[in-house]
C-alpha cells in the first residue's frame, strides 16, 4: 500500500486488505456460530456492502438467502426534508432472522432507517453486521452486533467505500490525509 489519490483528494493507508480478510473470517465465524440453522436472510445493503457480503457470506456454512437492498434519500417536500426510501424489498421477511450487511455505519441513520423499516415485516430477529463502526459519529438507536473495525471520524474509501463514486475496487482501505 502507497496511498492513493481519487480526483481532488489524497488518501493514505489505513487496513490492509490481509488484516480486513483476517477479521472478516472471524466475523464469519461469529455469525455462523449465532445463525446455523435458523435459515437466515442476509441483506446487504448496496452499492458499499457488495465486498464484505462475497467475503463475510464465504465463511458462513448454513443454508441462507442473500438479498441487496438499496437505501435512497430524496428531498420529500419543503415541509418534510430528507426522506428515505427502501428499493428492492421482494421477498417476506416474516419470521425470518434477518442480518443486515453494511460497508459502514457512521451516523447511524440508515440502520435506523433500516431496523425502523423492516420491524413492519414482522421478522424474527434483526442483526447488524458492518465491516467499519465510526463510535464518535454513531448516535444511532440500536446495539451493532458485529463489528469489525471501530474507526475515528474520518472518511475512508476502498473495499467497496467510495469517494465520488470511485475507489470500491480498492482491496485496501484508505483514510483520508489530514
Ligand atoms: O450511518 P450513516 O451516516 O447513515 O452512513 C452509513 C451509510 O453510508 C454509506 O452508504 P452511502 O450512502 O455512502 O451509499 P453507497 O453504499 O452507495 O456508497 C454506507 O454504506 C451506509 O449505508
Ligand atoms: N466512502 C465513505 N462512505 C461513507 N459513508 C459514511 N461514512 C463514510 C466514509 O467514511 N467513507
Amino acid at each position: 500500500m502507497t496511498g492513493v489519490k481519487i480526483h481532488d483528494k489524497e488518501f493514505v493507508d489505513y487496513i490492509s486488505s490481509e488484516k480486513i480478510q483476517k477479521r472478516i473470517e472471524e466475523l464469519g465465524q461469529e455469525v455462523h456460530s449465532d445463525l446455523a440453522g435458523k435459515n437466515p436472510i442476509f441483506l446487504g445493503i448496496l452499492n458499499g456492502c457488495f465486498r464484505f457480503s462475497a467475503d463475510l457470506l464465504s465463511h458462513v456454512d448454513t443454508p441462507c438467502e442473500i438479498n441487496f437492498l438499496k437505501v435512497s434519500s430524496y428531498v420529500g417536500t419543503k415541509t418534510t426534508g430528507k426522506v428515505n426510501e427502501l428499493i428492492g424489498l421482494n421477498v417476506s421477511l416474516k419470521g425470518r432472522h434477518i442480518v443486515i450487511l453494511e460497508d459502514i455505519v457512521d451516523t447511524g441513520h440508515t440502520v435506523d432507517f433500516l431496523i425502523d423499516r423492516l420491524q413492519k415485516e414482522e421478522p424474527a430477529g434483526i442483526k447488524i453486521a458492518t465491516l467499519l463502526c465510526k463510535p464518535s459519529a454513531y448516535h444511532g438507536k440500536h446495539k451493532l452486533d458485529y463489528v469489525g473495525f471501530e474507526i475515528p471520524n474520518l472518511f475512508v474509501v476502498g473495499y467497496g467505500l467510495d469517494y465520488d463514486g470511485y475507489g470500491r475496487n480498492l482491496n485496501d482501505i484508505y483514510q483520508i490525509k489530514t
